[in-house]
């Protein structure tokens, strides 16, 4: 499987956020987007999601499953936790699990597998920073897609929970999957980096 991207050019606003950016990623490789606040690394992500359409260039995986689009074989996390704070630890994965047509994963295995196995009946509102992360990363493994997009995935955790992001992000590699994640700090696993804008 290979995720490429040929001249991509970024506007928000009416202006240019970058141009003519290429990368590609394989099987099994990672991706570090890297660059200034503002440069355009969450907006690269959301484009590749489908939620934001490329001034210009294309955008290509090839060998994935024929029948679905490049979106609909990734999962986006952006650095926004997107769950509903009424709602306990368990419906929001079960919403999300269900919602990405998840084929009945055990959202309490996966809630053990992110060390929210204590909580999943606690009203999500009730969550830190660190735990609310981790319910997001928890959405990776209840329904599994071959492409991660990830918004600066290890922002709020501890030591802990970097390790244990690491850890399902190279299994997740050894699969066969690909990486894409914006960050401004080291992500714990191998990855080329992928610049844009200037120096940091
Ligand atoms: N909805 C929008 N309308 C207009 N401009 C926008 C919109 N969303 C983002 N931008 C602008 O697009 C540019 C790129 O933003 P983006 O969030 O992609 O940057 P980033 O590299 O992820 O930044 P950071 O490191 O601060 O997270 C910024 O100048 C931002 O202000």
């Amino acid at each position: 499987m290979r995720l490429s991207g040929r001249l991509i050019n970024c506007m928000r606003g009416g202006r240019e956020v970058f141009s003519g950016l290429d990368f590609e990623a394989s099987s099994g490789q990672a991706l570090a987007v890297t660059g200034p606040n503002g440069s355009g690394k969450t907006s690269l992500l959301r484009m590749i999601a489908g939620l934001l359409a490329p001034a210009g260039g294309s955008l290509d995986l090839e060998g994935g499953e024929a029948e679905l689009t490049l979106p609909e074989q990734s999962h986006y996390l952006g650095h926004r936790d997107a769950m509903k704070p009424a709602l306990s630890v368990a419906e929001n994965l079960s919403f999300w699990r269900d919602f990405l047509g998840g084929d009945g994963a055990d959202t309490g295995q996966c809630l053990a597998s992110v060390g929210l196995g204590h909580a999943t009946h606690l009203p999500a509102a009730y969550l830190s920073a660190g735990q609310r992360r981790r319910l997001s990363i928890a959405r990776l493994l209840a329904v599994r897609r071959p492409v991660w997009l990830l918004d600066e995935p290890t922002s709020a955790l501890d030591a802990a929970g970097q390790d244990l992001f690491a850890g399902l992000a190279r299994d997740h590699l050894a699969r066969g999957g690909i990486v894409i994640a914006a960050t401004h700090a080291p992500l714990g696993i191998e990855a080329q980096e992928l610049r844009i804008g200037g120096a940091t």
